[in-house]
């Protein structure tokens, strides 16, 4: 089934007028583009970050070579019409040569250690997953004047935007919809960390003992007799309804649910790396199915947040017009997942922090939006593929009585997908930056919704990406009718000059900050 672009003001532009090459400032033209042309026959979640420099294979399963084979396998979905054979891929590979020399980018510093990346043999990554990446010795280490030059170089891209290709279809089998889920043991600690995909034989990563997670069943049994008006937000038909958000200032019940059920209480602490007890929060997470045809969802929008503003809320609200417009998805809920601060990115408050000011936001504005609190309390920097695996197992579980439980009786799959700004999808043409096979877990496996910036240009960067192009109906891309480019660093900057930050951020959030006296210094390139 293929879906034809929109008309109207939505609709594609004209393909041979665009400007084919990346906007992005920090990469040169095409580049990414050509740099991911093999790909491994296991794409294993195991890589460090460190090994995407490389740009040849960046899996670090210890049974297979980066080049040995030429087949292409994802596990899970595979978008509909896209070619089982990447060859055409290999087109052009010569061009890496030039990106691996190109400068050290600051998205590059923020994922650690990648001028040493750059050297390192798949062999010796094993050793440099593990270890705490460093403060690179870089004359480009980002500053507070850098971090604002970022923000507002986004503010220069053009605008366009449509569905960019076909969801995803439903496999006839069923594989994709009304998939049988059986019980599972969610997440156990062992499960859990880098190494969700490794091969049995492959060498396992140290596991995080610090993080305990409580088993999803757990939290669906302590749900289902639930009889309380939360039911009303969990299986109503109108928990996703914009009236319905309109009164989630006035709603207590949700935030009453969220501190019982969820919330970074006790799992985030002040020293990164030390976590109490993981719980994932479901308080918000629809059940059931309104209209059982559809594809139940999850949007999952990984990113800083320091801190949260009305912007990032609004994202999830353009994507739910998109999503609901489409009629393809249903919509069960959304979360925030913040990153580490391990993310080496200039004005990152603490992680316990911004986990806390992003639950403030939604709690008081939204009635399906949470956060998750797993990645921000992780001992090392989380890749997004492994943050998205991870939603899938908290969701799915492995053979688990997870999924969206269907009026027979049966059990579907939850659907995650990436929600991401323009400008971090545009930094998948960055060397060294994402690796091929993430990417392809990313956008093949799991899919992206991409809220256009303004200023940005997704459009032209999704003809000039390969793999980008290649999973684009699995690919959604959010045109902003209404533009809002509020700005984390502006309103860090805002806070440090003591001007006001009152309607871009939620007042809740606005205290917080106050309270805590965060963002009085000027960023750093490095938080702990
Ligand atoms: N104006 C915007 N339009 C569309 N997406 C945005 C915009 N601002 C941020 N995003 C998206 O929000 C997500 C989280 O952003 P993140 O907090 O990491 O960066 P940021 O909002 O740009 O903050 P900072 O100013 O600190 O860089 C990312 O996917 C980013 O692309
Ligand atoms: N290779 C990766 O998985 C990768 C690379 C760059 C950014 N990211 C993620 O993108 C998000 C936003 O990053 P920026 O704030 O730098 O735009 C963060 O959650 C970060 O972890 C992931």
């Amino acid at each position: 089934m293929s879906k034809t672009p929109k008309s109207g003001p939505g609709i594609a532009p004209v393909l041979p007028a665009m400007g084919v090459h990346s906007y992005h400032n920090d990469s040169p033209p095409f580049s990414g583009a050509t740099e991911y042309l093999v790909e491994p026959d296991l794409i294993s979640l195991g890589a460090s970050q460190s090994n995407v420099q490389n740009g040849d294979s960046g899996h670090l399963s210890a049974s297979t070579s980066a080049h040995a084979t030429p087949h292409f396998v994802v596990r899970g979905y595979t978008p509909p019409g896209a070619g089982s054979s990447l060859e055409d891929y290999a087109n052009g590979s010569s061009e890496n040569a030039a990106d691996s020399e190109s400068p050290m980018s600051l998205a590059q510093m923020r994922l650690g250690n990648p001028a040493a990346a750059s050297q390192t043999s798949l062999q010796s990554q094993d050793s440099a997953s593990t270890a705490r990446p460093t403060r690179p010795e870089n004359p480009r280490v980002p500053t507070s004047q850098d971090d604002v030059s970022l923000s507002s170089m986004r503010s220069r891209r053009l605008l366009s935007g449509y569905i960019f290709g076909t969801p995803p279809v439903p496999n006839d089998d069923g594989q994709e919809r009304g998939k049988e889920i059986t019980r599972n043991e969610l997440g156990s600690p062992a499960s859990k960390g880098n190494n969700l995909d490794l091969p049995h034989d492959a060498p396992q990563p140290p596991s995080t003992p610090s993080t305990v997670v409580s088993g999803l069943e757990e939290e669906v049994e302590a749900e289902q007799p639930s009889p309380s008006a939360e039911v009303d937000l969990l299986e109503g038909d109108d928990a996703l309804m914009g009236f319905l958000d309109g009164e989630a200032d006035a709603d207590d019940r949700a935030r009453a649910v969220q501190a019982e059920r969820g919330g970074s209480e006790g799992y985030m602490r002040k020293e990164p790396g030390e976590a109490g007890e993981y719980r994932f929060p479901i308080h918000r997470l629809k059940r059931k199915m309104k209209d059982e045809s559809k594809i139940p969802l999850v949007i999952v929008a990984c990113g800083s947040f320091s801190p949260p503003t009305y912007l990032h809320l609004r994202m999830f609200e353009m994507a739910k017009d998109e999503i609901v417009e489409s009629q393809t998805y249903e919509i069960m809920a959304g979360y925030y997942s913040p990153v580490s601060s391990y993310y080496k990115k200039a004005g990152l408050a603490p992680a316990h922090h911004r986990v806390r000011m992003c639950e403030l936001a939604v709690e008081h504005t939204s009635t399906w939006l949470m956060v998750d609190p797993w990645e921000a309390g992780q001992p090392e920097y989380q890749r997004t593929a492994v943050v998205l695996d991870h939603f899938d197992e908290m969701l799915n579980g492995k053979d688990g009585e997870s999924g969206v439980e269907m009026r027979n009786g049966s059990r579907r799959k939850y659907k995650v997908m990436l929600l991401a700004g323009g400008d971090l999808i545009e930094s998948f043409g960055e060397p060294g930056v994402w690796s091929a096979p993430d990417l392809h877990i990313i956008l093949g496996r799991f899919g992206c919704l991409i809220v256009e910036r303004a200023g940005s240009d997704v459009w032209a960067f999704l003809l000039s990406h390969d793999i980008l192009y290649h999973h684009r109906r699995n690919v959604i891309v959010i045109k902003q009718l209404i533009y809002n480019d509020i700005s984390s660093t502006k309103v860090r900057l805002f806070v440090r000059r003591g001007m006001s930050i009152k309607y871009l951020l939620p007042n809740s959030v606005i205290q917080y900050i106050h309270q805590n006296k965060l963002y009085l210094e000027p960023d750093k390139a490095v938080n702990k």
